[in-house]
């Protein structure tokens, strides 16, 4: 059975730009048209609407000048109204060659809001199509409201198509304008329309009101669709139109029959550019494009991955130009920690592995993000305790307010021996070192002098889950620094300190 050529649409930069509090500027249009054209290889782009505003009327200029050298002209589509020829006049001056003629799909759009009969409606774009015909302009005809005229109005939408049978006409465009058909219907109804025309080209514009647009575009082709509308990071009026990635994702794995033009390896790089220009984020749960979607987190999926790659599944990351992540913290298991360090090129013995898993687990169960830049600091915080623990950091209270000084009450055990004191300091920490060096003046130890205190957030790290304090020491016979970690800065150095102590009664 030979294949059939499904045309893919996007229109990001008309009903993509449609989303609320969207607006992008005429050069952000050109950059993103030519990724859809050269990158994503898609068939044609629609770029705006005719007579929106005067930089709207500039990012047309700039993408058909463009396309013009680049032979890419009847690919660029520019939504247009039956205005006695104004939007003709606009797309023209602008330099675009292929409307797509807004016209209505349904009576009671036809009735109520233009007030015209539909001989009256017939006889008005058959005057912009001739307009357009002798102006060597391509007319695509949109059907708005088409979904609730074959539910509430089916005779008029076939007196319509039976219209646009007699005319010069490209390509009729069938919206379910309210994102409200479900896949069944879209179905039933494309099926309908393609029976009675096997041979015009219809394109399906789906809308995502309830999270159906991908479903229903799927069957609007098993119906006989010929084209798809679709939008990067399904973006678009309202809940949006169907998304390109996962679109294209469930075209290619599950209709073998159908060919497109898109290159998947180019949708991630043009979701994450539009998403940049539109201020509009990717979910991170979005299928294909989001930053989630591609990471394991549970430590059982890492673990299968190694055994047989049990958890494979057709949608792997490379195919998108993305990489299979392993997420740290509380449900990871040593396999995902395993894999990061794989990727650092890290190896740890047994007994270090798990002291570095329980030691993410914790930071995880603090409700931490962990990242792979992470983990070299995580390494060193836990296995520079290169000592047997005599000391604890029981429990301390660190106050500050404003006009007092800042004071502590610290509790710590020194070799099954308990000590509590209260301090106060120029500072939290001061206060509490105040309280450990009395503490030790009753074991007749004295404490090394601070000598450096440098904290940061590991260098790399795309999360500020984690703060590092590096403390430099200084005894009579030595001098050397201690690590701690942790989300909390004054936590960390009280880490760095509890080390100090145990370095220092070993
Ligand atoms: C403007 C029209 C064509 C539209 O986007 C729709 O009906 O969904």
């Amino acid at each position: 059975m030979s294949k059939k050529h499904i045309e893919i649409m996007d229109t990001t930069l008309r009903d993509g730009e449609q989303t609320s509090g969207v607006s992008f500027s005429a050069s952000e249009k050109l950059t993103i048209a030519k990724l859809l054209l050269e990158e994503l290889k898609v068939d044609r782009i629609e770029i705006a609407s005719a007579r929106v505003s005067e930089g709207e009327f500039q990012a047309v200029k700039n993408i058909t000048h463009w396309t013009k050298e680049n032979n890419y002209l009847n690919k660029v589509e520019v939504l247009t109204f039956v205005d006695n020829g104004v939007s003709i006049n606009w797309m023209i001056e602008a330099g675009a060659k292929v409307q797509n003629l807004l016209t209505k799909g349904s009576l009671n759009h036809l009735t109520y809001q233009l007030k015209k009969t539909p001989n009256q409606h017939f006889a008005d774009i058959k005057e912009n199509i001739s307009l357009a015909q002798s102006k060597d302009i391509e007319t695509n005809i949109y059907l708005e409201d088409w979904s609730n005229g074959m539910r509430n109005s089916k005779e008029y939408v076939f007196e319509f198509l039976e219209f646009l049978a007699s005319q010069p006409v490209k390509r009729i465009m069938l919206p379910d304008t309210l994102g409200v058909l479900t896949p069944s219907e879209s179905f039933e109804f494309i099926k309908e329309i393609k029976d009675k025309y096997p041979n015009t080209h219809f394109d399906f514009h789906t809308h995502n009101d309830y999270d159906l647009g991908v479903s229903n575009a799927i069957e609007g082709i098993k119906a006989g669709a010929d084209g798809l509308h679709l939008t990067i990071n399904g973006m678009g009026e309202r809940a949006g139109n169907a998304p390109m990635a996962s679109t294209i994702a469930v075209i290619n794995d599950y209709l073998p029959n159908v060919t497109i033009n898109a290159n998947e390896k180019a949708l991630y790089t043009v979701s994450k550019l539009v998403e940049n220009f539109s201020g509009i984020l990717i979910p991170a749960n979005k299928p294909i494009v989001g930053a989630n979607v591609f990471t394991q987190t549970a430590g059982i999926h890492a673990d299968g991955d190694n055994k047989n790659n049990l958890y494979f599944s057709d949608l792997m990351p490379e195919r998108f130009g993305r990489k299979r992540q392993y997420a740290l913290g509380k449900s990871s298991g040593k396999a995902n920690i395993q894999k990061n360090l794989q990727e650092l090129g890290l190896q740890l013995n047994d007994d270090d592995l798990k002291k570095v898993t329980q030691r993410i687990i914790e930071l995880g169960d603090k409700k931490q993000v962990v990242t792979k830049e992470d983990l070299p600091y995580i390494i060193s915080d836990v296995l520079d305790r290169t000592y047997d623990e005599k000391v604890t950091v029981n429990s301390y209270v660190l106050t500050h307010a404003k006009g007092l000084n800042p004071s502590t009450t610290v509790s710590i055990t020194i070799e099954e021996e308990t000590f509590e004191e209260n301090s106060q300091g120029d500072g939290q920490f001061d206060a509490f070192m105040n309280a450990l060096r009395k503490i030790f003046k009753k074991k007749k130890m004295i404490l090394p002098a601070l000598i450096d205190y440098a904290v940061r957030i590991p260098p790399g790290s795309n999360s500020d889950a984690l703060c590092e304090t590096i403390i430099t020491w200084k005894s009579d016979t030595k001098e050397f620094k201690t690590r701690g970690l942790d989300s909390d800065q004054t936590v960390s150095a009280i880490i760095a300190t509890e080390k100090m102590l145990n370095i220092i009664t070993n």
